[in-house]
């Protein structure tokens, strides 16, 4: 018996199904069940469009009652990409209904020639760009009836009642982004083309479609690519854990959602094990409710096995338990409290040996010394001089000497000493116990298996940590890209954990989904003093897009006019609502700046801190560069420079410890540039002093004034 094809849709095809009036919604899942159990085209019924034959696609659509669905399939799967109202005859034109015997050559070409796709669509572009009405009419009245079918929230229908041409809906003030796509593209249809051209989502089965219209399912998981697809699944029998690296957007927290699917499927079918639990760590809150979803989606009712958490908040559950939660300091208590163990430690020698090394302190500046108390000593808990005597120190550029060590030892006794009396202790110091702890609580060893997405920022107490929380080290699976570091300054895998040896099962991904090749290729150029790995030669990107553009600008006001320029025409031009647009800034102090600046524009703007980030909130999102690790967003600035101290490095640095702070401070910027999917602007002071706001190479950037 052959087996069942794979569902897949695409995301059009939601909205399609929000529109779908309910009484009919019966008869069209039939259909589309039907469809999966058998694709083949039957004679008249089930017919295949010779036009986009040419393009490689192998488009068919069904007959169902007033409607007509459209899919494609191959022998693996079937897609089913938009489902349209048999009277809107638009289609026939440009449809070639043909039931002749394929050709060998067309039979030959299974895959979509995405030369000849993206040809076509330019074409109809600038058609429609010289034919298309300035503001064309909706092709019926908008009604409560249709409004509720598309599930648009009732705040809106007054205001919704009014509209009836495609520019007052997009101008109609205070309506969310998905309500205004939504209505979009029921009133005007997205050309077949630009449905079959969107990556194919997976549904776990055809109810998923019905579970979606009812308000139970939120979203779907997108098919991995070939590429990515052997990673959910590679060395998934192996003695040792696994790494997937890649740059930005080349689909590494995708591929370890399908991961977790994998290792469920391995423990409950081959291992036989009846209530498998499996850890998934994201690194921002704000990603842990998509994920969830997501793995619901692709779980179903096995998706109770697994549990979506933060590193952070594993952390306080295992001090929680144990009874053994502290406050953390706060950064001023914190320099203080370490200038004071400066003045306060004693040193070896006579007393010109000692100043010498009270010299050295001092000149190594007051953040970095920190950074060596709590991520070299704490985060790696080197216990004794002789063990900080003999460390790595893997991505420190400034070199101690063995009396410097000596000396900052003696200063890390007092601080120690110091916190202590405090009753606080740093985030490293909570980290290093609660990784002490862990063997006491109830998470130690509580999960068969432990996925880690972006593990490149974790400390190394937060990442040994979660090994202790797996029961095996070979169903240890992480993600991570060196060149996304933006906290650490980089560690060796086996430093921080014994059992985190990858030998043979590291892999690397080469294609970037997220960005255009003009904006990931800009991005590379700016990193390269700050890369803390090469960047891979082979790069590969499926979006293509206008070059990115740095403006220079005098004063505050300038700048938001800038900024409210792009966005306006950015949006109108890839069609988007002010809600896919998100302003990146160095500080909380210069966001808020820009927000009040936007608004005083007309242009709805938020700041969120990483706390309470609401990406659903509509408008433009103002955000620290900081916290918009991990996330995306199609139309990004990078601004907010202006008056600002960034990066803070010390007056009296050395030029390793400014290169070593240059470097991860380069990193942050590289990391809010691969946030943007289509649009990227970066708006510097004229002045520019700034060494992380150079290396523009006009190559690159569109550097015009
Ligand atoms: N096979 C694919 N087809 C289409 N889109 C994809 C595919 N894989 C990933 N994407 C999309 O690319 C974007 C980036 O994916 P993802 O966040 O998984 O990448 P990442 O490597 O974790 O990125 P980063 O490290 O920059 O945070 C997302 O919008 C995702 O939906």
């Amino acid at each position: 018996m052959a087996t069942q094809r794979q569902f897949l849709l695409k995301p059009a095809l939601l909205n399609d199904i929000l529109a779908l009036p309910h009484k009919e919604m019966h008869q069209v899942m039939e259909k589309i069940s039907a469809l999966v159990a058998n694709p083949e085209p039957e004679g008249k019924v089930k017919m295949r469009f010779k036009k986009y034959w040419k393009l490689g696609i192998k488009l068919y659509r069904l007959r169902s009652g007033r409607f007509r669905i459209f899919y494609t399939y191959n022998e693996h799967s079937v897609s089913i990409c938009t489902i349209r109202m048999r009277d809107a005859n638009t289609y026939e034109d440009e449809v070639e209904l043909d039931d002749e015997e394929l050709t060998p050559e067309e039979l030959a070409d299974l895959g979509v020639d995405p030369q000849a796709l993206a040809n076509a669509q330019r074409e109809r572009y600038q058609w429609q760009e010289a034919h298309d009405p300035e503001d064309p009419p909706f092709p019926e009245p908008v009604t409560v009836e249709l409004l509720q079918r598309l599930r648009i929230p009732p705040a809106f229908h007054a205001r919704l009642l009014r509209v009836n041409s495609k520019e007052q809906l997009w101008h109609c003030p205070g309506l969310d982004e998905d309500t205004i796509l939504r209505l979009d593209q029921y009133m005007f249809e997205a050309p077949l083309l630009d449905v079959i051209s969107q990556p194919d989502l997976v549904g776990h089965n055809v109810d998923d479609l019905l579970r979606y219209k009812e308000g139970e399912l939120l979203d779907f998981l997108l098919k991995l690519s070939p590429e990515q697809e052997p990673f959910a699944r590679w060395s998934l029998s192996a003695s040792g854990p696994a790494l997937v690296k890649g740059g930005p957007g080349t689909g590494k927290s995708t591929i370890a959602l399908y991961r977790v699917q994998s290792l469920l499927q391995q423990l409950l079918r081959q291992k036989g094990q009846p209530a498998p639990r499996i850890l998934f760590t994201t690194y921002t809150n704000a990603l842990i409710n998509s994920s969830s979803e997501l793995l619901r989606q692709l779980l179903g009712e096995d998706a109770r096995y697994v549990t979506v958490q933060t590193a952070d908040k594993l952390i306080s559950q295992v001090l929680h338990e144990c009874q053994q939660q502290r406050p953390v300091l706060g950064n001023d208590e914190l320099n203080k409290l370490t200038r004071r163990a400066v003045e306060e430690a004693t040193f070896e020698g006579n007393l010109l040996q000692q100043q010498a090394q009270k010299q050295t302190l001092t000149r190594m500046g007051l953040s970095y010394l920190l950074e060596e108390l709590t991520t070299i000593i704490v985060a790696r808990q080197l216990t004794t001089l002789e063990a900080y005597l003999a460390a790595p120190r893997t991505g420190r550029k400034l070199r101690l000497n063995a009396t410097q060590r000596k000396a900052v030892w003696q200063v890390y006794q007092r601080w120690c000493a110091l916190i202590e009396k405090s009753g606080k202790e740093t985030w490293q110091q909570r980290h290093a116990r609660a990784e002490q702890l862990v063997e006491q609580s109830r998470l130690h060893q509580r999960f068969d298996a432990v996925v880690v997405d972006e593990a490149q920022d974790l400390d190394p107490c937060a990442l040994r940590l979660l090994v202790k929380l797996s029961k095996a080290a070979n169903r240890i699976f992480i993600t991570a890209d060196a060149n996304q570091s933006i906290y650490g300054s980089g560690f060796t895998w086996s430093d921080v954990h014994q059992d985190l040896r990858f030998q043979g099962r590291t892999s690397i991904l080469h294609a970037n989904y997220r960005s255009t090749q003009e904006i990931g290729e800009a991005a590379n150029a700016y990193l390269t003093f700050g890369a803390l790995e090469p960047v891979e030669a082979e790069r590969r990107y499926v979006n293509n897009g206008p070059m990115p553009d740095v403006r220079a600008v005098l004063n505050g006001h300038h700048e938001v006019q800038l900024l409210a320029s792009f966005f306006r025409k950015a949006s109108l031009n890839l069609r988007l609502t002010l809600g896919a647009c998100a302003v990146l800034v160095p500080t909380e102090k210069s966001g808020r700046a820009i927000a009040d600046g936007l608004n005083a524009q007309n242009l709805e703007a938020c700041y969120m801190s990483g706390q309470e980030l609401n990406l659903a909130r509509p408008g433009i999102k103002v955000l620290t560069l900081k916290s918009a690790k991990g996330l995306e967003f199609p139309i990004v600035a990078l601004s907010g420079f202006l008056g600002s101290i960034y990066p803070a490095i010390p007056e009296n640095a050395s030029a390793d410890e400014r290169a070593e702070i240059l470097g991860k401070e380069r990193r942050t910027m590289y990391v809010g540039m691969t946030r943007a999917m289509r649009a990227l602007l970066v708006i510097t002071p004229v002045e520019r002093d700034n060494e992380l706001l150079i290396g523009f190479e006009p190559i690159c950037w569109n550097l015009s004034s």
